[in-house]
């Protein structure tokens, strides 16, 4: 089963359609200089409205210590992405489970990103693009080493339409969707964000 996370989310009615369409993640981006960006306060009230076992993910660019401070303590229960230039120090100092984005480009060796990142609980894997990420962009998926052994969560680009391409060819642990399901920057749209879901249920029902 693939698991799916929405991220980007900035308005109740998008965090309902996602637990409605059946998300297992929801993102929220604490990056000030992202059009998707919430405060903590305001990703607090959003988490409010999550069921159990749909799990809050916080995504920090570069953050100072009080920017994560202030994130961990909106939201205590949240999985934080690492989606910047964070070293390993960073990221486990920090204390808490994390995704560790890799920015994927020609020349990048996931192999070596991936034993410099032991205690992620997974490699997020987006396309190098200008601001970090949320840039809509797919990545050559043929960079993926097959004898990667980290969980993925593929990203970058994804969207109802190649989402099942993407699931067999790299058969990821999660897949993550954001311009993909938005009408414009930050404001996703209900039904992009069921016919997404409904496409990873399809793949995953697709015999192997
Ligand atoms: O969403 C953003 O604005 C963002 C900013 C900085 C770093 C990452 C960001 N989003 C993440 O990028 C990937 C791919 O998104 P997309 O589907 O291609 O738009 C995803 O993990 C977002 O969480």
């Amino acid at each position: 089963m693939t698991r799916i996370k929405i991220c980007g989310l900035t308005r109740e009615a998008d965090v309902e359609a996602a637990v409605a369409a059946g998300a297992d993640a929801i993102g929220f981006v604490f990056y000030a200089k992202s059009p998707r960006a919430v405060t903590p306060e305001r990703a607090r009230a959003l988490a409010r409205l999550l069921p159990p076992f749909v799990t809050p993910v916080g995504l920090f660019v570069n953050a100072t210590d009080a920017e994560l401070r202030a994130g961990l303590d909106a939201l205590p229960n949240m999985l934080v992405q690492f989606h910047g230039d964070e070293t390993p120090a960073d990221c486990d100092r920090v204390k808490r489970p994390y995704l560790r984005a890799a920015r994927m480009s020609p020349g990048v060796d996931l192999l070596d990103f991936a034993t410099q990142f032991p205690n992620a609980q997974a490699l997020l894997l987006d396309a190098h693009v200008d601001g970090y990420g949320g840039g809509g962009k797919v990545f050559d998926w043929s960079l993926i080493p097959p004898s990667v052994s980290s969980r993925l969560v593929l990203s970058g680009g994804l969207n109802a339409a190649n989402v099942a391409d993407g699931i067999a060819r790299v058969r990821p642990w999660a897949v993550d969707v954001s311009s993909g399901v938005e009408v414009s920057k930050g404001i996703k749209s209900a039904d992009l964000i069921h016919e997404f879901c409904r496409a990873v249920k399809r793949a995953d029902a697709e015999p192997t």
